[in-house]
């Protein structure tokens, strides 16, 4: 006994060691206790054959001579004899399997946590399978062993037989409780499970197996005792021959042994509440499948020969090796600078010039005590001093704490499409919807994520390189993303600028269904256009409702992982970007028709994948209306004529000092980033767009939802029984405000876009209101409301 209670310490010394062991010594010591376990039990099995004829050789275990009949002859024998004799009978078959998990933890370095848990649970088992062997089988002691014989013998001197029995009873439930999580409810539930649905069948299982795993202990119960009782009178000799013979037991060991092993479980039991916390899982247990079987949805798997334009189609433009810096221009403009600040009395401390493609930065420190204000003031006379145009001055460099002054290279350098797409930072962006936009002042690619912006409006005078900017957006997108994954609405009022793109019609655009060119040149298109991607928005925010994500990557990376199923509507969804060239012409001539849809998809659409990339020549305050600013937190300016526009666009002065040709200024909040916007030419464009062309396409341009539009009012038939509920308190507030426009019945009455527009066409067909008149709000034919009271009544 004084045995066992060694045999059950040493469990948390090894728990202990282990967490020392390296990884190659945990297999070693894990293969070890296997092969161990499996060595033991066989000599246990042995020993039940073997055992009298072994027990006479356990004297003599040095002499060589001697050999037992065991399996793992000397060494079985008295290990056997050790645990089986004088340990716990039958149920020390219980540790080769307990040596054995261990081992397979170890091998497999799983945590040994829920190993400790397994041995106190061993050891209950095998204490009480001892007691109750010793009491049941008296007439094979051997069964108990010496454990369950003696402990029946000093229970039952206190208890009596009837106690040892309710003792047992008590030891059972316990088990059947703690272990197995036997209820009566459990029980009741195990037998209706089998009428019950899908969900209630999986936790009828569980306890079958739990039941299974117990009539299989028993049947091992059952079969050992069949076995034990074949030689059951030579045992019951040999036993009580050796009973006056068996040392003194320390029974108060033991016992407190035991009751240090029943208190253990209540730990143990915290840790089963994690397999309980696993179950909701199993709802994804069937896209899991379905990705096993399938693999994940792959959207480019329709143009899987799709290949992406090579660099080779873009030229170098003659821009091979980098910057040549000349020596004696840095010199110079540095002279004139510390000259220029010297005779304004500002003195200056430390100088550093940083060369970039166009520009040049000066960094000053200034010497102690010089006010920033002065400098900045003095822009202008060292302008002047330096007889450069485009000279900025950033007073103070954020993050630096020194001025900048940047100065125009004599001769500027063009920053290839090229040398961007080639670079590696673009290469290597993983980003959504990455643009290669050009280098910075200190010669770095810079490259920003279209899907972060989320927004981008583009202003500058003409000539300045906005449809080079415009190509150079689009030119990144489609080296980097597959004709699934992106989708253009081109929008050219000017016919020129974009046409080229019609060759990827089939690969890249979206068109709305009805229409035969995909790129958008006349405004009523693009009303419509804005409108149908309003409905494509609500729509997408529908399936990501339905989906409970928060964005389309995690819509797409739902669908992808086939979590989302296609018949309940789910689609990949690829990301589409809007691009406006000319948004001052479209805003002159359809006023609020095209801000209102704007400012609505520029709000919202950020989240649902839909992008807008404005341009326009003219910034003024009734192009770039606050509505529409507010929204674009991205902005990017190339030259403008004057600071008014440069404010409007950045907030900032600046831009009117760039010095053109793709010089330019970005912001994305704070910082004011100047950058040499990549120069790609229409001959490279078409390049790119013939190779995408010449691939296989999907049947037609991507579809954008229909769109039934309120233009023209000569086919509208005025059926008061058709009109929408609200029409009375529409022509109400039209004729109260005396402007016809469907965003203020849209803003009134809290109604959507397009039922206001569907408003609208009543009203004019009922003849309240005149017919479109582009970016002017249409007239209101009734002066007031008794007019209107009597045209509603006689109708
Ligand atoms: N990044 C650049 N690098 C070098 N040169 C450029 C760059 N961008 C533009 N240019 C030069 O400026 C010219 C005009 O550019 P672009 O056609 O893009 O101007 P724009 O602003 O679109 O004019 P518009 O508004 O009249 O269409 C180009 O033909 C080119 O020579």
């Amino acid at each position: 006994m004084a045995k066992k209670a060694t045999k059950s310490k040493p469990k948390p010394t090894k728990k202990g060691l282990s967490f020392k062991l390296s990884k190659q010594n945990k297999i070693i010591l894990g293969s070890l206790l296997m092969l161990f376990s499996i060595a033991l039990f066989f000599s246990f099995i042995s020993f039940y054959f073997n055992w009298q004829d072994d027990q006479s050789l356990l004297s003599e275990f040095k002499d060589r001579n001697e050999l037992a009949k065991n399996l793992l002859n000397k060494f079985g024998a008295s290990i056997s004899h050790f645990f089986m004799y004088k340990g716990f009978g039958l149920a020390s078959l219980i540790f080769p399997f307990l040596i054995c998990i261990t081992g397979i933890y170890l091998f497999l370095g799983l945590p040994l946590k829920a190993l400790f848990k397994k041995w106190i649970w061993g050891l209950i088992f095998v204490i009480w399978i001892s007691i109750a062997l010793g009491f049941f089988a008296t007439n094979s002691p051997l069964l108990g062993g010496l454990v369950g014989f003696e402990m029946n013998d000093f229970l039952q001197d206190y208890a009596g037989k009837i106690g040892v029995l309710l003792l047992l009873i008590f030891g059972l439930i316990f088990i059947l409780v703690r272990l197995f999580k036997v209820t009566p409810e459990g029980i009741s539930a195990f037998f209706k499970s089998r009428k019950e649905a899908i969900s209630s069948e999986f936790k009828a299982n569980q306890e079958r197996k739990a039941n299974s795993k117990k009539e299989q202990t028993e049947q091992e119960e059952e079969d050992m005792l069949i076995r034990s009782l074949e030689e059951d009178s030579s045992v019951i000799m040999d036993t009580y021959t050796h009973k006056t013979e068996i040392p003194h037991l320390e029974k108060e060991e033991d016992i407190s042994d035991f009751k240090i092993n029943t208190s253990e479980p209540e730990e143990t039991l915290a840790m089963e509440v994690e397999q309980v916390i696993e179950e909701p899982e199993e709802l994804d247990i069937l896209a899991n499948k379905l990705v096993d079987d399938f693999g994940e949805f792959d959207p480019t798997l329709e143009l899987g020969n799709y290949k992406f334009p090579t660099i080779e189609l873009l030229d170098a433009h003659g821009a091979t090796g980098g910057i040549t810096i000349n020596q004696e221009e840095l010199e110079e403009n540095k002279n004139k600078i510390v000259e220029t600040l010297k005779n304004y009395k500002i003195g200056i401390a430390q100088i550093k010039a940083t060369i970039g493609p166009t520009v040049t930065l000066y960094e000053i420190v200034p010497e102690a005590g010089v006010r920033i204000s002065k400098i900045k003031n003095l822009e202008d006379d060292i302008a002047l001093s330096l007889a450069a145009l485009g000279i900025r001055i950033i007073a103070p460099i954020p993050g630096k704490g020194t001025i900048g002054i940047e100065v125009p290279n004599k001769n500027a350098s063009i920053v290839s499409m090229r040398s961007v797409i080639a670079s590696s930072k673009f290469q290597k962006a993983e980003m959504e919807l990455p643009i290669a936009f050009g280098k910075t002042i200190s010669n770095e690619t810079f490259v920003v994520d279209l899907a972060k912006m989320p927004h981008l409006l583009m202003a500058g005078a003409t000539g300045q390189g906005k449809s080079v900017g415009l190509n150079a957006v689009l030119t990144s997108l489609l080296y980097k993303k597959h004709p699934a994954e992106v989708k253009f609405i081109l929008v050219d009022p000017k016919k020129v600028e974009l046409t080229l793109y019609n060759k990827i019609e089939r690969h890249f655009l979206a068109k709305l269904p009805d229409s035969e060119e995909a790129i958008i040149t006349d405004n009523t298109k693009v009303i419509h256009t804005l409108n149908s991607l309003c409905i494509e928005m609500d729509n997408r925010y529908e399936l990501l409702k339905v989906a409970m994500v928060r964005n389309i990557k995690e819509y797409n990376v739902k669908f992808k992982a086939r979590k989302l199923n296609p018949n309940d509507g789910h689609k990949f969804l690829p990301y589409i970007v809007l691009v406006i060239d000319e948004f001052a012409d479209l805003i002159m001539t359809a006023g609020k028709e095209v801000e209102t849809p704007v400012a609505r998809l520029a709000q919202l659409a950020r989240a649902i994948g839909i992008h807008l990339i404005i341009a326009t020549q003219r910034p003024s305050v009734n192009v770039i209306t606050g509505i529409i600013k507010a929204n674009f937190p991205a902005r990017l300016a190339f030259r403008v004529t004057s600071k008014i526009d440069s404010r409007t666009i950045l907030d900032t002065a600046g831009a009117d000092q760039l010095i053109g040709r793709g010089d330019m200024l970005f912001t994305q909040g704070n910082d004011v980033t100047r950058i040499q916007c990549a120069f790609v030419d229409t001959p490279e464009v078409g390049k790119i767009v013939d190779f995408i062309g010449s691939q296989r396409a999907y049947p037609d341009a991507h579809e954008l939802p229909e769109y039934v539009g309120e233009d023209s009012g000569t086919s509208l038939d005025n059926n008061v029984s058709e009109r929408d509920a609200k029409f009375r308190e529409a022509a109400e507030v039209i004729v109260i405000a005396q402007q016809g426009s469907a965003s203020l019945i849209q803003r009134k009455l809290k109604l959507g876009y397009n039922r206001a527009g569907r408003i609208i066409d009543q009203l004019e067909a009922a003849g309240i209101v005149g017919p479109f008149e582009g970016s002017k709000a249409r007239q209101v034919y009734v002066t007031d409301m008794v007019a209107l009271q009597q045209i509603l009544d006689n109708e």
